[in-house]
């Protein structure tokens, strides 16, 4: 699990400030929002009408940055990494699409000749996942994607690639107001305390209808070809339906909301709409939050 400050964003202030900030603090803590939490860097100690003078400017200048966390949850095709790519953006949040990780190990699997029932040497792999695996041009196929779900359902290998998300989530990125994860499991096991929980939907013929069309935009089928496209459909759409299935049924940390999530349907919704009322929850679950753009 990925340790958030849901109630209170965390700001660090020098250890010397300690005794001082004690009494300061509880009377921020009646008007400002924010916790204080100390740290030993600094090797002066303050006066109180400095120490005061200090917090007051933190109070009214809005310098304290709040490191938000949102996760983002869905089947294949639904959004999900177009809405978090959108909300990293406007927000300036670090954001890691978690099923490329799982493609990745699927991706070298499939490479290597791996049996997916080989879960010792699949699990030996995943802990070794580097950021350069994730740049490979193939992880996007249809043959990965199943392959990842295949992969997935190993407790070994989801503990290892949990592993690295979390250390994604706790390094440090010069501005970054918080991060965004997208997946299956962010919201409920990955961080069960997130900020902000998004669980987006569509129907199945609706994502189908989308996979194909990114197929259309890489080249990768003609728009005039009805025949090929409607085979094409078929074959998506089948692909989709079973690894919603296999998804949804693992014993491990399977695909569904978390009671806390905001679900959002967006069989009818644009991907501008999907992010306008997206935008909407973020900024009222994390008002201190500044938008970038
Ligand atoms: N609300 C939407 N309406 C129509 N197309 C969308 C919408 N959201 C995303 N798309 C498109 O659908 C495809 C799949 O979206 P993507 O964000 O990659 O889904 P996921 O990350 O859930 O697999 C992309 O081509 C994307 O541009
Ligand atoms: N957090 C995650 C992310 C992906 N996955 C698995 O990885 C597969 C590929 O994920 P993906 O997010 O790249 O798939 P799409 O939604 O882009 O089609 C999924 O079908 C899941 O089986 C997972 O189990 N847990």
């Amino acid at each position: 699990m990925i340790a958030s400050n849901k109630l209170l964003p965390v700001i660090t202030i020098d250890k010397w400030h300690q005794f001082n900030m004690f009494a300061l603090s509880l009377k921020l803590f009646a008007t400002c929002p924010y916790s204080l939490q100390i740290s030993g860097r600094r090797k002066h100690r303050h006066s109180w009408a400095s120490t005061a003078a200090y917090a007051c400017s933190i109070h009214s200048v809005d310098t304290i940055s709040a490191p938000a966390f949102i996760a983002v949850d869905g089947p294949a095709a639904c959004g999900k990494g177009t809405l978090a790519k959108s909300l990293a953006l406007k927000f300036n949040l670090k954001h890691l699409d978690t099923g490329l990780l799982y493609r990745a190990i699927g991706y070298k699997a499939l490479q290597l000749s791996i049996p997916f029932d080989n879960k010792e040497w699949l699990v030996q792999l995943s802990s070794r996942l580097s950021s350069l695996d994730l740049s490979e041009p193939g992880l996007r196929s249809d043959d990965v994607a199943t392959a990842a779900s295949k992969i997935s359902i190993i407790p070994g290998v989801r503990e290892a690639l949990n592993a690295y998300s979390r250390q994604f989530s706790s390094t440090m990125h010069p501005n970054s107001q918080g991060t965004i994860l997208d997946g299956r499991d962010v919201g409920t096991v990955l961080c069960p305390d997130a900020h902000v929980k998004l669980f987006l939907t569509a129907s199945a013929e609706v994502r189908a209808r989308r996979r194909l069309q990114e197929l259309v935009l890489k080249g990768m089928l003609k728009e005039g070809d009805v025949d090929a496209r409607d085979a094409m459909y078929e074959r998506v759409l089948e692909d989709l339906k079973e690894r919603d299935q296999r998804d949804t049924s693992r014993s491990t940390a399977p695909l569904r909301a978390a009671e806390d999530a905001h679900t959002l349907d967006t069989t009818h919704m644009s991907a501008v709409e999907v992010v306008t009322e997206a935008e909407r929850i973020v900024m009222k679950a994390c008002p201190w939050l500044k938008k970038e753009q």
